[in-house]
């Protein structure tokens, strides 16, 4: 999509241009023996998808010519919409993970903080940070990585995550996926087990799961622009 600097435009998504239908997001659980409730709870998540899609905005050349960043950042503005994004990912997560629920929510600086601690609380589940490095005081373990748009370092605290609890790594947007593998190594590093990773967005022609070591990975939305 092309449009002029600091110009807002609604995000058109590829995949998501046809919205999931409840069709389509029933599909895995005909298998396994769906229920009515299973099956409302498709239809309310496919219905949330398109509202979600809907209210996020994309600005050509930002923060760098060459970028087409996407702002997802409107989705807090509106509580209805706020609360039918903590209600998706929910859904998402239990849709996704069945049985093997999460014991602690890794959220990763800054976006990952904007809905991370909900998600965890709402999980029963521990919520921890990934920070950008310097900010946290004590030991720590660092990780470097590449972004799409720069490169950085990574940290968490040092028994931050107990050996064996079960996490998930959570983020607003996978681009080309440095930053979520990053987290995942220092996740594994500190003794976690690395259940799956959680985005709202997905931009797929950066093709950013294929550095996620086939770890499960589920986006609500995606988009190819
Ligand atoms: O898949 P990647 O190419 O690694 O890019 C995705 C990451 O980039 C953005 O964060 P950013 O580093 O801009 O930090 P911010 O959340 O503090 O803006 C975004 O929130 C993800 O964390
Ligand atoms: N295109 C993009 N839009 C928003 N956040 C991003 N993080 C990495 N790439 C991004």
């Amino acid at each position: 999509m092309s449009a002029p600097a600091d110009s807002a435009q609604p995000l058109a998504s590829t995949s998501n241009d046809q919205a999931p239908t409840s069709a389509d997001i029933t599909t895995n659980n005909a298998s396994r023996g769906q229920s009515a409730s299973a099956s409302a709870s498709a239809s309310e998540l496919a219905r949330t998808k398109i509202t979600l899609q809907g209210a996020l905005k994309s600005f050509q050349d930002f923060p760098i010519p060459g970028i087409n960043f996407i702002d997802i950042l409107p989705l807090f503005q509106d509580p209805a919409i706020h609360n039918a994004l903590l209600r998706a990912l929910e859904l998402q997560v239990l849709e996704f993970v069945g049985g093997l629920k999460p014991d602690v929510v890794v959220g990763l600086d800054a976006r990952g903080f904007l809905f991370g601690p909900s998600l965890a609380l709402k999980l029963d589940a521990s919520f921890v940070p990934v920070r950008k490095k310097g900010k946290m005081p004590g030991p720590c373990v660092t990780a470097a990585y590449e972004k799409e748009y720069g490169t950085d370092f990574f940290q968490m605290q040092e028994g931050a995550i107990k050996p064996g609890q079960k996490v998930l790594v959570v983020d607003d947007i996978i681009a080309t996926g440095g930053s979520a593998a990053a987290a995942g190594t220092l996740v594994k590093q500190l003794g976690g087990e690395l259940v799956g990773y959680l985005f709202i967005l997905e931009i797929a022609f950066l093709k950013g799961r294929e550095k996620l070591g086939g770890v499960p990975t589920i986006t609500l939305l995606e988009t190819d622009e």
